[in-house]
C-alpha cells in the first residue's frame, strides 16, 4: 500500500507576545519559534507516523528553511525524493502572532504557488503508483482540480481536504472519493440552506465534516447518519488536529477499512494529537491509536 500527499510545505513562524498588536502597533515579542508546518506536510507526517508509507510532493524554495523542513519530512519517515528545490522563490511561510489565546496569521504561499501542473506532469509517474492521494487548498485550485482528474481517470482514490476554505467546482466534488471539510469549511462549498445531516445524505460515504470537540460525521450507502464522537481529549493544542484525521483517515481507507472502522480511528488519532503542543509533535503512532481504543471500549 502506497499512498500520497499533493500539498503545501511550510515554515511557520510563531512569535509568542503578552496580546496580539493592534493596528498599527509595535510589541515586544517573548518567544520566536520556527515550525513546520503547511497543511500538507503535517498530513504526510500523520500518515507516516501511523505506520504509512507516503510520498510527499511538493516544492520548497532553494533556502534554510527549505532545507529544514525537507530534513523534518524525511525524519519522520516521509519520502522527499520528488520535492522540487525551485530557485529563487521563497520556502512558504506563515507569520503567526500567539496572544491571550488569540492569534493572527499570514500566509505567504511562496514555493507552494510552484505547484503547478508542470510540476505534476514531472512527477506523474512516481504518483500514478500510489494507491490513494491526500489533497488539501495550500497549492494552486488549477492543481488540485489537475491532480483529481488525473488520478481519479486511473482509478486512484483521491481524499481532497478543502482547507483553508475556498468553493470546488461540483465536478470536482463528484469525482473526489472523500471530502472531508470542518463545519465552517463545509459551509463554504455548500452554503447554509442544507442541514448538515441533509448535505450528508447527499453525498453518502463522501463527505466527511469534522466537528471539532464534537467529533466527526457522514453518511452510510442506506442513508444512515454516522456519527463518530470525540474522544475526551486533555486539550493542550488542537493544532493539527485536522491534520491528523485526514492523514489517519487516508491511511486507514489505503489499508480497505470502510468509512466507519476509519473514522474511529481517525477520530481516536486525531483526539490523541490535541493533547501536546504544535502541529506535528503531538501526532500519534498507531500502536498509541489502537491501545487508546481497547482502552476506551
Ligand atoms: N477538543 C477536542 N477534543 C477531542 N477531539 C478533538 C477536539 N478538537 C478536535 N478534535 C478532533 O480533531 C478532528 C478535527 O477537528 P476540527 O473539526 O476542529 O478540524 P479543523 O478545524 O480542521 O482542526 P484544526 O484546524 O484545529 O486542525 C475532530 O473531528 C476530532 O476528531
Ligand atoms: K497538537
Amino acid at each position: 500500500m502506497k499512498t500520497a500527499v499533493v500539498g503545501s510545505i511550510n515554515m511557520d513562524m510563531t512569535v509568542t507576545a503578552e496580546r496580539i498588536p493592534l493596528k498599527g502597533e509595535t510589541l515586544k515579542g517573548d518567544e520566536l519559534h520556527y515550525i513546520p508546518g503547511g497543511k500538507g506536510a503535517n498530513q504526510a507526517v500523520a500518515m507516516a507516523k501511523l505506520g504509512a508509507e507516503v510520498e510527499m510532493f511538493g516544492c520548497v524554495g532553494d533556502d534554510e528553511a527549505g532545507q529544514k523542513l525537507v530534513k523534518n519530512l524525511q525524519e519522520a519517515g516521509v519520502s522527499t525524493g520528488h520535492i522540487r528545490i525551485v530557485k529563487g522563490v521563497p520556502t512558504g511561510i506563515a507569520l503567526i502572532t500567539v496572544g491571550e489565546n488569540d492569534n493572527t496569521i499570514i500566509v505567504v504561499a511562496g514555493a507552494n504557488n510552484c505547484v503547478d501542473k508542470e510540476y505534476v506532469d514531472s512527477i506523474k509517474e512516481e504518483l500514478f503508483q500510489c494507491d490513494i492521494v491526500l489533497l488539501q487548498h495550500e497549492i494552486p485550485q488549477e492543481t488540485v482540480e489537475y491532480v483529481v482528474d488525473i488520478c481519479t481517470e486511473r482509478g486512484i482514490k483521491v481524499v481532497l481536504n478543502p482547507a483553508p476554505a475556498r468553493p470546488v467546482k461540483q465536478e470536482i466534488l463528484e469525482k473526489v472519493t472523500y471530502l472531508t471539510p470542518n463545519e465552517h469549511e463545509a459551509a463554504i462549498l455548500f452554503g447554509n440552506d442544507c442541514s448538515t445531516e441533509e448535505l450528508l445524505k447527499k453525498y453518502p460515504e463522501k463527505l466527511v465534516i469534522t466537528q471539532g470537540s464534537k467529533g466527526v460525521a457522514a453518511c452510510r450507502k442506506t442513508g444512515e447518519i454516522l456519527l463518530v464522537p470525540a474522544r475526551k481529549a486533555d486539550v493542550v493544542d488542537t493544532t493539527g488536529a485536522g491534520d491528523t484525521l485526514n492523514g489517519a483517515f487516508t491511511v486507514e481507507v489505503a489499508k480497505g477499512r470502510d468509512i466507519e472502522s476509519a473514522l474511529k480511528l481517525a477520530n481516536t488519532a486525531a483526539s490523541l494529537s490535541t493533547e501536546k503542543f504544535g502541529a506535528q509533535g503531538g501526532m500519534p503512532t498507531l500502536e498509541e491509536v489502537i491501545k487508546e481504543m481497547k482502552a476506551y471500549k
